[in-house]
């Protein structure tokens, strides 16, 4: 069931027409389905429910405070990969005892204050992470909780730059590399091993490279028993796709049947799955309006007024998303248009070569915006970042205003 869907010929978000919420809030808007989100939240619960199993989102793909405390209400834990995203998730209500701390570059006081937090887990990165988290951990004389990320080494057949699992890869420790970095852990005072981690990227629509990864972790968990290293949570991470055009990623049951007949016979170990855009994606749109229509000697362009800046995703990744009309026309022939922003670079487009019957002063839903969306925004050309609304049946929130031009220059002094 789609939550954005036509009903009386123009768009809906759940009982709300999409048109209303634009022409009370203007353009550009994010605009999220409560009901979707929790689908999605429930549809990975309910796949791993025959397991010991925690739903950590990460909070990366859209940590808006609306989004995360309808989240938090569910019970869900966190994957965070900063101090900000922690502090987002306590704002919003959520369970830090739930929290998995994930990145490669966790600093000194962004440990402190996780420790301080009681997160569930710290997922380990590197030789040089281990050192720093038991030295703060016995400044504060406590025992920090670890997991840690073994980089796999398998291709997820994804784009290059959301790809996390490789050799070549910043993120993990090799898997050769992993009965030693799993035995100094051990050795240190002020750590205590829980778990195994990975992530071996984002916007997988294949289950191998899942399972492929699995396997290998299973494999160094057998190892690590032998040495008397017992591990009591696996960690698989994130990254199952979502349809954005004619992609058919699996569904969260597919994905969690092929894992589960992976972990017969290991009922001890705890599942923790770390999904972020297959909650968040396609729980979101962004609005935009057509500003102009302008006929290129070889193109035709609909240049709107979100921009690169407010989905960055089109211009970074070359990511196609789908663009519909918010109130369909049958009064105009349909052209092809690349779908523009109005800041300075070429790159700034939303979509190319797109079959749309527009005019002036229409608005367009840009699809799949849920996730990776208001997230990667910035203000560069000084550009005031989009409202996000969140939209439950008939009620529509305002879970984040419109910047306001001052809010531009906030922080920043003149020269007198
Ligand atoms: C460590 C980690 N976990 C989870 C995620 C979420 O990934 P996705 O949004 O693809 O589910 C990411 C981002 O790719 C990540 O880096
Ligand atoms: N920002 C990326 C996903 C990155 C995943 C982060 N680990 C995207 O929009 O697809």
């Amino acid at each position: 069931m789609d939550f954005f869907t036509y009903k009386n010929k123009q768009l809906f978000a759940e009982d709300v027409p999409v048109a209303d919420i634009a022409r009370a809030h203007g353009t550009p808007l994010y605009i999220y389905s409560r009901a979707t989100i929790e689908r999605h939240w429930h549809a990975f619960n309910n796949a791993v429910s025959k397991h010991d199993h925690l739903i950590c989102y990460a909070v990366k793909a859209n940590s808006n405070l609306g989004v995360l405390s309808v989240l938090a209400k569910l019970g869900s834990g966190f994957d965070i990969v900063s101090k900000g995203e922690l502090s987002r998730v306590i704002e919003a209500g959520g369970d830090t005892t739930k929290v998995v701390f994930s990145g490669v570059g966790k600093t000194s006081d962004e440990i402190r204050f996780a420790l301080q937090q009681n997160i569930m887990c710290f997922n380990v990165e590197s030789d040089a992470e281990l050192d720093r988290i038991n030295n703060v951990a016995g400044q504060l004389d406590v025992k920090a909780p670890i997991s840690i990320r073994i980089n796999p080494d398998v291709d997820a057949k994804t784009h290059p730059y959301i790809s996390t699992g490789l050799k070549a890869n910043k993120f993990g420790i090799a898997r050769d590399d992993a009965l030693r970095v799993y035995k100094r852990a051990s050795a240190m005072p002020n750590l205590e091993v829980k778990g195994m981690d990975c992530h071996i990227g984002s916007q997988l629509t294949d289950i191998t490279p899942f399972v492929d990864a699995l396997e290998r972790l299973l494999v160094l968990i057998d190892e690590l028993a032998e040495h008397n290293i017992m591990i009591s949570h696996l960690d698989v991470g994130g990254g199952l796709g979502v349809p954005y055009n004619d992609e058919t990623p699996p569904h969260p049951d597919e994905y969690a049947a092929a894992m589960s007949a992976k972990m017969q016979g290991r009922e001890h170990l705890k599942l923790i799955l770390e999904p972020g855009r297959a909650i968040a994606a396609n729980a979101g749109i962004l609005v935009t309006e057509v500003e102009y229509l302008k006929q290129g000697e070889e193109k035709n362009f609909a240049i709107v007024d979100a921009a690169m800046n407010d989905l960055l995703r089109p211009a970074l990744y070359s990511a196609w998303q789908a663009i519909i009309p918010v109130q369909p026309r049958l009064d105009i022939a349909a052209q092809k248009y690349d779908v523009v922003g109005p800041v300075c670079e070429t790159g700034d487009f939303l979509g190319k070569d797109r079959d749309l019957a527009i005019a002036p002063g229409d608005f367009l839903a840009v699809r799949s915006a849920g996730a990776y969306g208001f997230v990667m925004a910035s203000n560069y050309n000084s550009r005031c970042r989009p409202a996000e609304i969140m939209v439950d049946k008939t009620q529509t929130i305002i879970v984040r205003e419109r910047e306001k031009l001052k809010d531009l220059w906030k922080g920043e002094h003149k020269i007198t």
